[in-house]
């Protein structure tokens, strides 16, 4: 396996939405959970999406699984190495973008570092620098209450800078505009000055088509999915890869029952599960029970098996943003997140033991305690549900083929759940 581009991604739903992205402009990709063993057979691939959990973990962890990533991938041919975060630039001032993005640039001797979470398909724009959720600046966006990285600030180049060794930059829309050279010639320019990671404005996928250009002349990127429609459709218009849809191979039926599990609480899934309301049962687990031990996950699983015969179930921990914080002061945000995470991966665990093969999952941190549970080594990527999620069909692993979905928190429709099941028929 040569591959044309190597990515890590910092969460596995933000993987399996690069990895979609990379599939869909016709890369031939599979998403590795961790390192993969030698012996996984993940075919003949142009592009490896190697999912890590690293975005709220302590930074020197962050550091080291990510350049361990970055060793894997480059020895097995990957000139080019793209650090997927997420677009809406989840990230606390200790980091891990930016430590991330110090290592593998100082691994890899490259000089300024394009970074941009531009991702117009789902709204996250970047002008002047500043980052947009649809029509508004980042800090006034739901992600202002996100539960694990609160993010109060829009301006891409100060955050960065608060986080990296090296001063940040700015590479303006009138640059991006100008084409793939000039763009060269910026980076060169601030690389000159002693920038490290440059903040690249992105409003149209045609910003995105010149950055990915630019950057394939680069040994390091850090940016979100759009950016890996940038690097792919590059590699395609280069002639450095050939085209090919290979999502529709990986949607034979696996059979068994259907489930979904949200331990997200950002508003997109708070809809959903509203939503999901009408056409499906829907448990909401008492949060509070969840972190005082082990009867709440068990009484969602009992709940499940006496329904799940019928149909699909959904099982949800997603509480508005007061109920969170009111969790939060009792027990600490990170210990009633990881309580929260691991009781859902219980219940996954439990609905898979008793014949769940099509599971749904929303949330990105839930969705890593899921497939870690699972023990899921990678997955070959399916047809997409909504932007940024894709079909995903497990490779390796000891519960026979299933299919998923890890839905990033803020991704999909109101109707996600059900167009996500009518997708994974049987
Ligand atoms: N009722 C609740 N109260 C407090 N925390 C909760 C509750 N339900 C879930 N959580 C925690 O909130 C966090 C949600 O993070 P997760 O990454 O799963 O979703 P998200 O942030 O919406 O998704 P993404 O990272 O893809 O944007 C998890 O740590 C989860 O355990
Ligand atoms: O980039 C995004 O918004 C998503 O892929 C993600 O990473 C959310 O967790």
């Amino acid at each position: 396996m040569t591959l044309a581009l190597g990515t890590i991604a910092d969460d596995y739903t933000g993987a399996s939405d690069l990895a979609n992205t990379l599939a869909k402009n016709g890369l031939r990709t599979v998403q590795t959970v961790g390192i993969p063993a030698d012996d996984l057979p993940l075919g003949d691939v142009d592009a490896v999406v190697v999912s890590l959990k690293i975005r709220s973990v302590p930074a020197a962890e962050a550091v080291e699984k990510a350049r361990a990533a970055d060793r894997w991938l480059r020895a097995r041919g990957a000139g080019h190495v793209m650090y997927k975060i997420c677009s809406t630039f989840d990230s606390t001032d200790e980091g891990n973008i930016g430590p991330v993005l110090d290592a593998l640039s100082a691994d890899a001797g490259a000089a300024a570092v394009l970074v941009t979470p531009a991702f117009p398909e789902t709204g996250r724009t970047v002008y002047q620098g500043h980052l947009f959720v649809g029509a508004v600046p980042l800090n006034e966006s739901p992600l202002k209450d996100h539960p694990l990285n609160p993010m109060h600030d829009a301006n891409l180049v100060r955050v960065l800078a608060r986080q990296s060794l090296r001063p940040s930059g700015l590479l303006p829309l009138a640059t991006v505009a100008d084409g793939a050279n000039a763009i060269r010639a910026r980076l060169a320019a601030l690389a000159a000055d002693g920038i490290g990671g440059v903040i690249a404005d992105a409003v149209f996928e045609r910003d995105l088509e010149a950055l990915g250009t630019a950057a394939l002349d680069a040994k390091v990127s850090v940016g979100a999915s759009g950016l890996g429609l940038g690097l792919a459709r590059g590699l395609v218009s280069a002639g450095r890869v050939l085209r090919v849809d290979a999502t529709a191979s990986v949607m034979a039926g696996v059979g068994g029952l259907a489930a979904c599990i949200a331990g997200s609480c950002s508003k997109a899934t708070l809809e959903q599960v509203a939503r999901a309301e009408a056409t499906m049962p829907v448990l909401r687990l008492s949060a509070e029970a969840l972190v005082s031990g082990p009867a709440e996950a068990a009484r969602a699983l009992e709940w499940a098996a006496s329904r799940i015969e019928s149909g699909p179930v959904l099982v949800a921990s997603s509480a508005s943003p007061d109920e969170v914080a009111r969790l939060q002061a009792l027990h600490g945000r990170e210990a009633a997140g990881h309580a929260i995470e691991q009781a859902l991966a219980t219940i996954a665990e439990g609905l898979v033991a008793g014949g769940v093969r099509r599971l749904v999952v929303a949330g990105g941190e839930t969705s890593g305690a899921v497939v870690d549970r699972l023990r899921i080594p990678a997955f070959a990527l399916g047809p997409e549900i909504a932007a940024g999620v894709p079909v995903l069909r497990t490779i390796g692993g000891g519960h026979g083929d299933l299919l998923m979905a890890l839905k990033s928190g803020n991704f999909g429709g109101t109707d996600f759940f059900t167009d996500a099941l009518g997708l994974m028929s049987k």
